[in-house]
């Protein structure tokens, strides 16, 4: 590579460091907003002067009066991209289960979570982050405890449902849920363009009948049997689109998407890492736009799918009593119930995964700053992103 070519590599990095400076004049230390005009930044920007520091990487930069940047080295490893270092995750490593977990299903009690110093409601999101999902038990048995368990997350997400919901199989909503129908393995709000995040659900009662057990499924375990057993019916159901509006449209529910759809298998664009299931065979809207010979793979995968979810293997059953709340991960575990005749009444709520995560973040950095990996000062003085820059700028 000649050095002019060189050269313009090392001068997109002192850009990108540049526009990424942290000083309170280029970003907002409260808000963490750059307040830095990046597109004054001239784009051939060499440093005037770089060091190391014990804190980090110091940097001049030629302006009307020197500016001076400090990158710290923890931030340089965090946010290195030539080469991308290893990415530091916070350890939250995801336990895949399946019917076996009724031997130990991540628990924790009300008292935990609604009183003390959000110890308990760390406890209780570390558990939905690492199985997607967690019972609360000895919660009272009404919809105003149960609502305020919800807000100890974030704000309530309010839907063409309602806010807080309180239903029975009365019909009051355009859905089966609404009935005494059984309803396969599914995750709600696939028809929206960002499926709610956490569903909560609270049994309040059930008299003069009987069934309506609840059924929870691992998403994310059953795709990885699909992907063990059977890597094409795994490539179609990450790649093919389903229509993103409610079944049955034009009803009450239809939700013109602008998106042509999403896969059921959703993955990160970058890690490549799976990061959604997004299922619901009843809602599941006119195939549209399948190709002619795709129709029977479709039909095949899906077919797959159905098997892996409705597994025994798979399959967590289980019956809701008043008193206890579970609550789930939307984009990873699938719910369902039996039919049942009686009344039954059923309390409830989503959350949004934006407001779960920051919730989960900022407890995170308060009661487990260590599983937020960090780099530790003894790691090489400059990362090989610092170096690239660091030569460039002598
Ligand atoms: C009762 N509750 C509001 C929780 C759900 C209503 C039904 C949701 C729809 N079938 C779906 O799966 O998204
Ligand atoms: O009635 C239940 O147990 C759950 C029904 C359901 O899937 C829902 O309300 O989203
Ligand atoms: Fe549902």
């Amino acid at each position: 590579m000649t050095s002019v070519d060189e050269k313009k590599i090392h001068h997109s990095h002192n850009i990108w460091l540049r526009d990424h400076c942290r000083c309170p004049k280029c970003f907002h230390a409260i808000t963490k907003q750059r307040l830095l005009n990046t597109f004054e930044i001239p784009p051939d920007i060499v440093p005037l002067h770089v060091e190391p520091k014990i804190d980090g990487l110091e940097v001049t930069w030629p302006d009307t009066v020197p500016h001076v940047s400090l990158y710290p080295w923890s931030w340089l490893q965090q946010n290195s991209y030539d080469p991308k270092l290893k990415s530091l995750e916070t350890a939250n490593e995801k336990v895949l289960w399946g019917s076996k977990i009724e031997k130990s299903p991540p628990t924790v009690t009300y008292e935990e979570v609604m009183h003390g110093d959000d110890r308990g409601l760390f406890k209780w999101l570390s558990n939905i982050d690492k199985f997607g999902f967690s019972f609360v038990t000895s919660v009272p048995s009404t919809p105003e405890a149960t609502e305020k368990l919800t807000e100890r997350i974030g704000f309530i997400r309010e839907t063409q449902y309602g806010r807080f919901w309180d239903f029975t199989a009365n019909m009051a909503k355009g859905d089966t849920a609404y009935t005494t129908l059984a309803l396969g393995a599914h995750t709600d709000t696939t028809y929206f363009t960002d499926p709610c995040g956490l569903q909560l659900f609270h049994l309040l009662s059930h008299t003069d009948g009987s069934g309506g057990a609840s059924l929870l499924v691992d998403g994310f375990y059953a795709a990885s049997i699909v992907k063990e057993l059977h890597p094409t019916a795994y490539s179609l159901l990450s790649k093919t689109l389903v229509p993103a509006h409610a079944a049955g449209e034009p009803s009450a529910l239809f939700r013109p998407n602008p998106s042509s759809g999403y896969p059921v298998l959703g993955h990160d664009p970058l890690t490549g890492e799976l990061k959604q299931v997004r299922w619901n065979n009843d809602d599941r809207s006119v195939m549209s736009h399948l190709e002619s010979d795709r129709v029977e793979e479709w039909y095949n995968a899906i077919r797959i799918w159905n098997q892996c979810l409705t597994s025994s293997d798979s399959e967590f059953w289980l019956q809701l009593q008043p008193g206890t709340v579970v609550v789930m991960d939307n984009h990873r575990v699938l719910h369902g119930r039996s039919a049942f005749d009686g009344k039954r009444r059923m309390c409830g709520a989503y959350v949004g995964m934006d407001e779960y995560r920051s919730k989960l973040a900022v407890l995170t950095e308060k009661f487990a700053p260590d599983t937020i990996l960090r780099a530790t000062n003894d790691l090489p003085l400059v990362t090989a992103n610092g170096r690239n820059i660091w030569n460039s700028a002598l």
